[in-house]
Order: C-alpha cells, then structure tokens, then sequence
C-alpha cells in the first residue's frame, strides 16, 4: 500500500500525534496529546516548554524510536531510507575506546559504506564543526563543547535531511553554549539540513530559530508556534538587542502561560 507523504515543500507534518504511556500500578501518563506542526527544508525550528512535559517523546516519535499512541508522522523522503535522520542527544554518547576519526566513522561502517568513502566524509564533517587536527584525540581528552561537535559531526556523516537535536547544548557552560550555537547555526546553512531542536532556553530557542514551537505542560500540546523573521546567520550580539528582546518577551509570555496548563 503507498504511504502518504508529506505536502509540497514540507520535509515532516505531524497531524493530531498524542503519547499515552502505560505506568505500573499508577494508570496511564499522557505526555503528549495532540500536536500537529508541519516543517519545511531548510528550516531551524525549536521546540520550547517546560520540564518533563513531553519534548524529548515527541523527539523520540518524530525519530521513529517510539509509535504514537495517536495521530500520524508523515516524512517527505522515500520510505526506506534510512539515512533521513541525524540525532543529538544532551550527552555526547561516544564510544570512549575510539578516536574522534573512529566515533564519526561509525554510522558508515554500520551502514556498510566504503572504507574510502566513509574516511573522507567523517574528514570532512569533522572540519566542518572545527576539529580539524583532533582526529587523533580519544573523547576523555575533549572538552564538552567539543565531544558535542564530534556527536555532531557523527550526526551529519550520513547527510541527513532532517538533524534532530534533544537538549543538544543543556550540559555546557553558558560561553561555550553560545560559540556551539554559533557553530550550530554556520552548520545548519551550509547543509541546508532542516533542524528540529528542543530546549529549555527562551534565548537560545528565539536566536537559532526560524519557528519557535511554545509547548504547554504536560500533556504536551502547541500553544503557539512563533516566527523569528530575523534573516540567517544571525550575529551572536543580536542575544542583547531590543529586536531580538522582544520576541524573546513575546515568547516568555507565552511559554508562561502554557506551563500553567500543567
Ligand atoms: N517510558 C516511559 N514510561 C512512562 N512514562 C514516561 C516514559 N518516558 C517518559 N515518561 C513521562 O512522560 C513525561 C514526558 O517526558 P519527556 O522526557 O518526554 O519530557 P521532556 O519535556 O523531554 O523532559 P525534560 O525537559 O526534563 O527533558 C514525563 O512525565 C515522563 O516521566
């Protein structure tokens, strides 16, 4: 049977997608309940909300990691193909027996491709998130901004057209936060991948993003998806202007009033 696929220009459409967990003894958890978003190529959207109320399990549905109790996921890619998704998690998750060069080999061996092939492109995505000279190095000799820029390179080896990224930066210090989400910004137009990222940071969320999904608490629903019309790359001192201030307050208003949905 064919599969629906999304509309025009959409890389993802969620429609109506809900998350009911079982719980021993305790009945049922609703963490998400009803989302419906759509996501074009090329776009930078985050999602924000508050603690626990659901973000990572929408992450993990729109990963194909876990069923939807209810609704629908539509990918606008081939069904089959495997290489769509490039995921990033808070912690880097890398395998510590293995050099930088090995850990963002990695999808392409599991994935079979050539010794050749898969060598240059990990060289090259290695460049690409600056660790150019630190193929050698073992991840207990990184800094965690830089076990995160090697997950990241690892993420991208397969040239994903959809990067998925969970709280990505949530463990770094607030300056190298800022340099990752630079970095982070730089990577994303020169690979045109779309990006769906969650976090907790109002700030962080309206300066990478073209769309910033605003999550109630828990069940997790949209409460509204606001447009930063601000053109890309943005400028890290764009963080303390009064253009930026104000959708960061427009958004905290509303991040502020979803969370008392809880
Ligand atoms: N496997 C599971 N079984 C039962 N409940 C779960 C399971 N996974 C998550 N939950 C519950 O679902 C809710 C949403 O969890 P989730 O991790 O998706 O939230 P989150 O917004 O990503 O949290 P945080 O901001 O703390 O990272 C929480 O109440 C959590 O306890």
């Amino acid at each position: 049977m064919a599969q629906p696929t999304a509309s025009a220009g959409r890389v993802l459409q969620l429609d109506a997608v809900a998350k009911t967990y079982p719980t021993v003894g305790r009945g049922t958890i609703r963490a998400v309940d009803s989302v419906t978003a759509e996501f074009s190529a090329g776009e930078f959207v985050s999602i924000l909300g508050p603690s626990g109320c659901g973000k990572s399990t929408l992450m993990m549905m729109i990963a194909g990691l876990l069923l939807p109790s209810e609704g629908r996921i539509v990918h606008a890619v081939a069904d089959g193909d495997e290489n769509r998704f490039g995921i990033v998690f808070q912690d880097a998750i890398l395998l510590p027996w293995r050099n930088v060069l090995g850990n963002v080999e990695l999808p392409g061996e599991v994935r079979k491709v050539s010794r050749s092939a898969r060598r240059q492109k990990a060289l090259d995505m290695i460049e690409l998130v600056g660790l150019k000279g630190f193929e050698d190095k073992f991840p207990n000799e990184l800094s965690g901004g830089m076990q995160q820029r090697v997950a990241i390179a690892r993420a991208l080896t397969l040239d994903p057209s959809l990067l998925l990224m969970d709280e990505p930066f949530g463990a770094l210090d607030a300056m190298t936060r800022d340099q990752m989400n630079l970095e982070l910004q730089r990577i994303s137009l020169q690979t045109g991948a779309t990006v769906v990222f969650v976090t907790h940071s109002i700030s962080e969320a309206a300066f990478l993003s073209d769309r910033v999904m605003v999550m109630t608490g828990r069940p997790s629903t949209v409460k509204e998806i606001v447009r930063i019309d601000i053109p890309r790359p943005r400028p890290i001192d764009l963080l303390s202007s009064d253009l930026l201030g104000r959708h960061i307050s427009h958004i905290r208003a509303i991040f502020d009033e979803g969370a008392k949905h809880a």
